[in-house]
This record gives C-alpha cells, structure tokens and sequence, in this order.
C-alpha cells in the first residue's frame, strides 16, 4: 500500500468527531466543578478547529473528552463513526495509541531517543514497528528527513515541535489534538508549525487545536470560544484582531 504518512485512516462519513451535550463534572456535591457543560461540537473531517477561553473556561477537557482520554457525565462522544461514550480503560488506551495523535505544548519528547527513535515510537507500542522508511518519510513531511539521528536537546523548540507532530501523525489518526501547540514557540518557529498544520489540513487531517494565541486561531478555519465550560461563540475564517477582540468581550462579560 502507497500512502503517505500526512494520510489519516479514512473516517467513514463525513463527520470526523461529534460532541453532543457532553458534560463532565470533576467531584461531587458542593465541591462539584462543571468543567464542561452541555457541549456540542462537529468537526468536519479535514477541518481545524481552534478552541480559546478563559483559564478554567474547559478547554483542556473538552480536548481530553473528544480525544476519549476522559469520560463525559453525560451527552455523547463519537470519534471517527464509532461511539466511544462508554469506551473501557482498555478501549481507551487502545484509542489512544491507533486512532488519535496527541501534540502538546511541552512536546513531550523522550530525551533519551533520537528523532527517528520518538516518531517510530506509537507504532511500536501498539506492536506494529514502523520501517525505517515510514519513518524517514514522516520526518521528511516536517522537514527534518536531515535530522533523524538527532536527539531532542539538538533540536530548537521548533524542531522539536515537528517531530511531535511526525510522532502524532505516524498512526494516521482520526483527528490530531493539539493543546497549545505553539505556546512554547517564538513567532518564526510558530508560524512553520502552522502551515505545517495547514498542510496537514489539506491531506485530509481534522484538527482541533487549543490555544490561547489569536494569530493561531487565525490559522484555523474555526475558532469556538469556551466560558465556565460553556461553548458560548464561534467564528470561522477571522483574523487575530477580530478573534482577540471577541476574546476581549468574552472575558469582560465574566
Ligand atoms: N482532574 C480535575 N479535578 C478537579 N477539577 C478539575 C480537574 N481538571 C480540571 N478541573 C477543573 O475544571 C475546570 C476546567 O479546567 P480546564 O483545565 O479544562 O480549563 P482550561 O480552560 O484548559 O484552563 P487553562 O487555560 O488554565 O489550562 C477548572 O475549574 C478546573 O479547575
């Protein structure tokens, strides 16, 4: 089979992942935090979708809930055609190595292997070792084909960030979850990673992406905004201006 590594596994329909009135409460009783409340959401598949609010607003569970790390209370999750609202522990961690990619902000490298070595790494997890050259193509796509036998600590923050993204990509996920992805970047590296997500895009990969960044979100095709775990705004195709001052708006509302 001839696919390149950017290819994600085909979604079925045309609906990459939907939420519908997902809630997830942390605790119990008086103690009890609604850290999302009745969540609707669909991605398109090969769409990107921003999502910004306040700190405690629920972005970070919203990410972990669509991606089936964490359980809803209540409302529905479905990722790629299957219903993972119930999914087991095990199922869990099984979605978790074959049909999500996950990037952070920290990039989550492991020092100690090389480039090639943190790429190869989910597909050998889930017991399906990658061939060298799957793995020279994946970080050839981010552009790093010439830094394969580097370590994370010879690699600029950037760098480093598209290696994550090749490690992310090398299961051809349903959807690629990126929490900040650019947070630890300065604006040059930033930017490559972002038409390096745009391009990804283009090849048919969903992304939804958390970021606290306008000119990130401007990136996406959709920003939805997020406040006391509500999703409360959306706007697709704005620029950094209008999504910051949508932000500005949301947060004086409080
Ligand atoms: N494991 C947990 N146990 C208890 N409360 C939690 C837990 N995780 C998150 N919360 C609470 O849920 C709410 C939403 O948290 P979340 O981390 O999703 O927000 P966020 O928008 O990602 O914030 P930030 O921008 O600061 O990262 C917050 O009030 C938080 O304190």
């Amino acid at each position: 089979m001839t696919t390149t590594a950017f290819e994600p596994a085909p979604a079925g329909t045309g609906t990459a992942l939907s939420l519908t009135g997902a809630t997830r409460i942390y605790g119990a009783g008086e103690t009890g935090v609604i850290a999302l409340r009745d969540v609707s959401l669909e991605l398109r598949q090969s769409s990107w979708t921003a999502v910004m609010g306040p700190s405690g607003s629920g972005k970070s569970t919203l990410l972990q809930v669509a991606a089936g790390l964490d359980r809803v209370d209540s409302g529905r999750v479905v990722l790629g055609g299957t219903d993972i609202t119930h999914a087991s522990d095990q199922e869990r961690t099984e979605l978790r190595r074959e049909r999500i990619g996950f990037v952070f902000q920290n990039f989550n490298l492991i020092g100690a292997l090389t480039a090639e070595q943190n790429v190869a790494l989910p597909l050998e997890l889930a017991g399906r070792p990658p061939g060298r050259d799957t793995v020279r193509q994946a970080l050839a796509l981010v552009g790093l084909g010439e830094r394969a036998t580097h370590r994370p600590r010879e690699l600029s923050g950037g760098q480093q960030q598209r290696v994550a993204i090749a490690r992310a990509m090398i299961t051809r996920p349903q959807v690629l979850f990126a929490d900040e992805p650019t947070g630890a970047l300065d604006s040059a590296a930033a930017r490559v990673v972002l038409e390096l997500m745009r391009e990804m895009t283009r090849s048919g990969q969903t992304i939804l992406m958390v970021t606290h960044d306008p000119a990130a979100a401007a990136a996406a095709d959709e920003t939805v905004f997020l406040r006391d775990g509500q999703l409360i705004d959306r706007v697709a195709g704005a620029d950094a201006t209008t999504i910051a001052s949508r932000l500005v708006v949301l947060e004086a509302r409080r």
